[in-house]
């Protein structure tokens, strides 16, 4: 059976939990597609976005995952592309329902601000959760 790409990416500020949540995916059994980056050496994590954004849009994943500091600016960056619903979570509700009702397609972490339990327990339902539709499929509409 052909493994899901899952692909993410981090700036320094993200790169430990990166590097624990890409191992996570793996033992899920999920293709971990790494666009770094590779080393706690300070980055700019709009690159990291980009990146993301570009294979998305080229269609080698559907899915992501993108960690920064804070999660706060590698979301901004993320959601400049049209084709990204990027959704910075704290929590497993948050994760939750950035799926229900958002249909988020990456999940944003902050490797300085979450847990790895907290943050383990959002990967796992960010990646189990469908999307609700109905009424939110009209507002997701209004985004495009
Ligand atoms: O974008 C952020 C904050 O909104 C991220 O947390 C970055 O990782 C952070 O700004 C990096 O900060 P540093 O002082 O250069 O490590």
């Amino acid at each position: 059976m052909t493994k899901e790409t899952i692909v993410l990416a981090s700036d320094h500020g993200g790169f430990d939990l990166k590097e624990i949540l890409k191992e996570m995916l793996e033992e899920m059994g999920f293709d971990a597609l790494d666009l770094g980056c590779h080393s706690p050496e300070s980055v700019d994590y709009p690159d990291y976005a980009h990146a993301l954004a570009d294979v998305i849009a080229g269609g080698r994943a559907t899915r992501g995952l993108l960690v920064c500091g804070s999660g706060i600016g590698i979301s901004i960056a993320a959601n400049r592309h049209s084709h990204i619903r990027a959704a910075l979570v704290h929590d497993g509700l948050t994760a939750r329902l950035c799926r229900e009702h958002n249909d988020a397609n990456v999940l944003v972490l902050g490797g300085r601000t979450t847990g790895v339990d907290v943050a383990r327990d959002c990967l796992k339902i960010f990646l189990k959760t469908p999307f609700e539709g109905g009424r939110h499929e009209r507002r997701i509409g209004k985004m495009s």
